[in-house]
Parts: C-alpha cells; sequence; structure tokens
C-alpha cells in the first residue's frame, strides 16, 4: 500500500459509492480510493486498519435506510467495536436502463436492491413483469450487463457505470422522483484523527457549522408503557433536536424476537454540554448504548 490515505467503497469502480467518495475524499494526490465488494467489506477494512476511511450509504430520500449499513452499525457480534461515523455526504441519484440495443428484448435487469426500490414507477409502466435480479452494486450490474452481449439483459446504474462498461443508454433518469439524493456516512477508527480528508473543522462558535452524532441503545423493557418516550424525552429536556431515528431487530444476547435496537441522530457538537450531557442519560435509561460518532452537518 501507499503512504496515501485509503478509503474503501462499495464496487467495483463507478458505483454510487465511488461517486461520494470522491466527493468526500476529493484530492487525487493524497488519497487512494479502494473499491471492496460489500457494505460490510468496507466496516471490516475500516476496523481492520487496511483502510482509514470508508464510506457506505446510509438511507437514500426516496427508498429510505440502507439496511446492509444498519447491520454493521448493530454490530451484533461485537467484532466492529471502534467504528465510529465522522461525516456525511449528500448524492443526487440519477438512474439509467443501461445495456444494449432495444428495451424490447431487455428479459433481466441487475441492480443494487437500493436502486430497485427507487425506480419502481418506471419499471412498472416500461417493464412490467421482467426478472429484476438483486446484485453487490450498481456498477457490478453494469458489469454484469456488459457480459451479455444478446441485450436480454440490463442494469440499473449510474452515468458513469454506463460509461466504464461500455453499455447504451435504454432509459434515462428513471428514478421515481427526481430529488432522489443518498445520504452516505464516511467512517473511521474510534481514535484515529482526522488527517487527510477534506473536513472543515467547524469554528465552535456562534454561526459556526452544525455537527451531528449517532447513537443506538436498547430500552429496559419492551412491556412497560413509555420505555422508548423515556428515553427519547432526555434529547427533548436538554434542547438538542432529533434528525433521524432507525431500529432493526436487536438479536443480541438476552434480546427477544420483536425487541429493537435503535438509532438516533441528532444536532449538537460533540464538545457542547447537552451533548455530552444526554450520552450521561443515556448511561442511565437504557438497557445499553453505544456513540457512534460526531461529525460536521454535510451540505445537500
Ligand atoms: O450500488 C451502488 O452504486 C451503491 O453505491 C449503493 C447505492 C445504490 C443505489 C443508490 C445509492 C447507493
Amino acid at each position: 500500500m501507499t503512504d496515501k490515505t485509503h478509503v474503501a467503497f462499495l464496487g467495483p469502480v463507478a458505483s454510487y459509492s465511488h461517486q461520494a467518495t470522491r466527493l468526500a475524499f476529493p484530492d487525487e494526490a493524497v488519497n487512494e480510493l479502494i473499491p471492496v465488494k460489500t457494505i460490510r467489506e468496507v466496516f471490516d477494512t475500516v476496523q481492520a486498519g487496511t483502510t482509514e476511511y470508508g464510506v457506505v450509504p446510509f438511507e437514500n430520500s426516496t427508498h429510505g435506510p440502507v439496511s446492509m449499513t444498519l447491520d454493521a452499525l448493530a454490530d451484533r457480534q461485537d467484532d466492529l467495536p471502534d467504528i465510529v461515523v465522522c461525516g456525511e455526504v449528500y448524492l443526487g441519484v440519477h438512474h439509467y436502463l443501461l445495456g444494449f440495443g432495444h428495451l424490447g428484448n431487455v428479459k433481466r435487469a441487475f441492480s443494487h436492491p437500493q436502486a430497485f426500490g427507487q425506480t419502481t414507477k418506471w419499471f412498472k409502466r416500461h417493464l412490467p413483469g421482467v426478472e429484476t435480479v438483486e446484485v453487490s452494486s450498481t456498477s457490478r450490474a453494469a458489469e454484469m450487463a456488459s457480459e451479455d452481449k444478446t441485450g436480454e439483459s440490463a442494469a440499473v446504474a449510474g452515468l458513469m457505470a454506463g460509461e466504464r462498461y461500455g453499455l447504451e443508454v435504454l432509459g434515462s433518469k428513471i428514478e421515481d422522483r427526481e430529488d432522489n439524493t443518498t445520504r452516505f456516512f464516511v467512517i473511521r477508527r474510534k481514535g484515529d484523527d482526522g488527517e487527510g480528508q477534506e473536513r472543515k473543522k467547524g469554528d465552535g462558535g456562534e454561526g459556526g457549522p452544525k455537527g451531528k452524532n449517532l447513537v443506538s441503545f436498547s430500552v429496559g423493557s419492551h412491556d412497560e408503557p413509555g420505555a422508548l418516550a423515556d428515553v427519547l424525552g432526555c434529547f427533548k429536556q436538554r434542547g438538542l433536536n432529533l434528525t433521524s431515528i432507525n431500529s432493526v431487530p436487536g438479536l443480541r444476547e438476552g434480546m427477544r424476537p420483536f425487541e429493537y435496537l435503535f438509532f438516533v441522530e441528532f444536532e449538537g457538537k460533540e464538545d457542547e454540554e447537552g451533548v455530552s450531557g444526554v450520552l450521561g442519560d443515556l448511561r442511565e435509561k437504557t438497557r445499553g448504548w453505544r456513540y457512534l460518532g460526531g461529525w460536521e452537518k454535510g451540505r445537500r
């Protein structure tokens, strides 16, 4: 490996994750962007220290949360203990149907499940009943479509992937909503500093860029009314604005089916009193919790 800053992303090259990674780490002279095969592998290479950073899709404005990322953040096997979020990037996402020849010849479409979830209307109208095959990323889908020269296979992916894998455009801007946007997280190991990334530190003063934080927690009892409301009330009491809430099946030892791990994002800077205060509240009011990082709010 080189002495550059290494950044892992969901490949192969020309995925949306690749585009988001280029936005977060634009300087090619100091950053080496490394494609890996799965979102989980992005987390694993950062945890292992093989790469200093990783970029993962977190949520889409049309189709919602990215389950593979939430699953990794849940860290149910306790093998990603040092992962924290240290940045976010918004990427406007325009999808294309890419293949060879004519739309009428397409028998199957490959893509990432998120991309299918963002193009349902177009498929219903233009390719009803066509087989949809979920693969690890949109760029992998484009690569697979390019290997079938019959014109029966197509991919939902971005223009960059179409160009990279020599595909023709059979459908343009096929996303359900034109404001379709994906938010990506930049992850790193806890305690490692932010060197190498083009992140401007906030001035910490009045009017400076706002901070965001992510925590995960489980509540003491799923049978008592108000267990979750009590925890959320702590944020309200300290005047901390919540910006997202997600949940996944807990599946940890001692947890039963339909008991959840919650993820809450809230505004505030890591060094603010309210933020450290609410982390103290979580210590008291939850069954278990984890601080998953703080970062400067990204531009949409
Ligand atoms: O498959 C990709 O290109 C990714 O980076 C995941 C994804 C898929 C669809 C929209 C945004 C991100």
